[in-house]
């Protein structure tokens, strides 16, 4: 499991390891592992570090600490470095007579060549968009220049990844002690490039603010069936999902139930004759489930199916798109079995009564609400997938921007209502069903186990996506 800290909790743990060590020697510690990611990236550039051009961008804060005394071991390597303070009269002090004693100058304007750029103008301090001199200075960073965020992108918010106004993209972010959740949630995540943890020694709690499932974690929790296993034990998932215009939506939506692990699938709507036309083995109309998946492709007016699946209340239930629109959350409150709801932005702005630019602006604070409003497990779909449940919040570190495409969705709710019917709890299921998910779409679309879409790939149409998810199954099992 990979963990995410808030700042208030880094701090607390910064407190609590400074009282026991010497003045200086944390920062000594962040800028000794930052220099050493800096001195790899140049010696893969350029062969050596020795008579590379860095430019440090210095705020006033320990974050341009940081940035100060590792130029000063960089120039020590026979780096020329150049220190271009935010703020001329605030400046670390302890940073910048290092950088000096090194050989390290001072300008006041950023330099027109660079080999490495290390942003050091704001970090877990940072409040709000970038101020005009430190938006400027960003402005000016030499095009071609590899950028070196340190702890986090200058202009990203630590605890939620909101960026309010100008923030600096990076190419490698080198952050000190603990993953931040603004380095793993859009729009933050997709400033930082490549994330390098650099230890310190910090002595955090168990319990993270932030939670990102890796392949061991997901191998324990995936349902697997044991020589006693009959279909019936396995999980029946119910599928209510597909109108006569969107018949597809109820195709996608049992193929990624039944490529989810399901002993068998119900489906229950209009859309049988396309259904079984492509799945055979799908039972059709009513009956015993062990979980219930409703809202893709349904349409308007049926709600009354909505409400009925919801009064299964022992029931574990997934909603899903035209499923959600006005979904009470007393209802939602009222039910004993888990609940998994699985909007997108659109849907959660709905839901929440704001714009959907609110949502994909602060997901954290979007998904957070509408867990506790329905009193629900809640995974917010979108560029990085969150799944908030009882407190936690698991963030998705699969996927591709490939599986940006009409259908993916319905497949992951069937994928996920597997899941819930193999006796997964709401979070746990929605969790799993994101990242076997987003492997399937990175193997659908050929794209490599890591990175954007610059990474590579071609684009995937949905049923690819279910067909990999046997794939994405086995990668994982190891
Ligand atoms: N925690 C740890 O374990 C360790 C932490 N370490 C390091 O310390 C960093 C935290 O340092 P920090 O607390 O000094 O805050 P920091 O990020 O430098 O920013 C504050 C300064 O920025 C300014 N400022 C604020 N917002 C702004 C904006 N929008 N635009 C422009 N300016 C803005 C603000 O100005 P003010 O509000 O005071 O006018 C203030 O001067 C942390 O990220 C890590 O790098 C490591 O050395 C060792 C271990
Ligand atoms: N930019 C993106 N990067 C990665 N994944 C994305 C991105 N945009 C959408 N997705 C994923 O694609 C799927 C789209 O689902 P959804 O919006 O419900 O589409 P549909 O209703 O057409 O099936 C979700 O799993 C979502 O997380
Ligand atoms: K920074």
């Amino acid at each position: 499991m990979r963990t995410a800290y808030s700042v208030e909790t880094v701090r607390a743990a910064e407190r609590e390891l400074m009282a026991r060590l010497p003045e200086g020697a944390l920062m000594a510690r962040a800028a000794a592992g930052l220099a050493a990611v800096c001195a790899e990236l140049l010696a893969r550039r350029r062969g050596r570090v020795y008579g590379s051009r860095v430019v440090l961008l210095a705020g006033p804060g320990d974050n341009g600490g940081d940035a100060l005394y590792a130029g000063a071991r960089l120039a020590r390597r026979g780096a020329a470095v150049t220190a271009v303070p935010m703020d001329p009269a605030r400046i670390h002090p302890g940073g910048l007579a290092a950088l000096r004693a090194a050989g390290g100058r001072v300008a006041e304007s950023v330099p027109a060549r660079a080999d490495l750029v290390l942003d050091g103008l704001t970090g877990i301090g940072g409040r709000g968009g970038l101020r005009p001199a430190a938006a400027a200075l960003v402005e000016r960073i030499p095009a071609g220049a590899l950028v070196v965020a340190v702890d986090l992108p200058s202009g990203v918010d630590a605890d939620t990844g909101e960026v309010a106004g100008p923030a600096v993209s990076a190419d490698v972010t080198v952050t000190f002690g603990a993953y931040k959740p603004g380095l793993l949630i859009d729009p933050g995540a997709s400033r930082t490039g490549a994330v390098r943890l650099v230890p310190i020694g910090l002595e955090l709690p168990d319990r993270a603010e932030l939670e990102a499932l890796q392949h061991t974690d997901v191998a324990r929790l995936l349902p697997l069936p044991g020589s006693s296993s009959d279909k019936y034990r396995r999980g029946v998932v119910g599928v209510v999902a597909g109108s006569e215009q969107y018949p597809g939506a109820a195709v996608l939506a049992v193929a990624g139930a039944l490529r989810g692990g399901a002993g068998a699938v119900r489906y229950v709507g209009p859309a049988a004759d396309a259904v079984l036309a492509r799945y055979p083995e799908v039972l059709v109309g009513r009956g015993r489930v062990q979980a219930w998946v409703v809202g893709p492709g349904l349409g308007s007016g049926r709600a009354a199916e909505v409400e009925r699946a919801l009064a299964d209340r022992d029931v574990p239930v997934l909603v899903d798109a035209d499923g959600l629109r006005g979904l009470d959350p007393e209802v939602v409150r009222a039910r004993r079995a888990a609940t998994l709801l699985t909007p997108h932005a659109g849907e959660a702005a709905a839901l929440l009564g704001v714009a959907r630019e609110e949502v994909e602006a602060g997901r954290l604070a979007a998904v957070r609400g509408l867990a506790g409003r329905y009193g629900a497990a809640v995974l917010l779909k979108g560029a990085t997938t969150l799944v908030a449940s009882g407190g936690v919040v698991r963030v998705n570190p699969t996927g591709t921007p490939w599986l940006a495409t009409a259908g993916s969705g319905d497949v992951l709710s069937g994928l996920a209502g597997a899941l819930l019917a193999g006796g997964l709890s709401g979070g746990d299921a929605g969790a799993v069903a994101a990242y076997l998910h987003g492997l399937a779409g990175r193997f659908a679309a050929g794209a490599p186990a890591a990175g954007g879409i610059a990474a590579g790939g071609a684009p995937v149409v949905a049923q690819e996506v279910a067909a990999a998810l046997p794939e994405a199954w086995r990668s994982v099992r190891g």
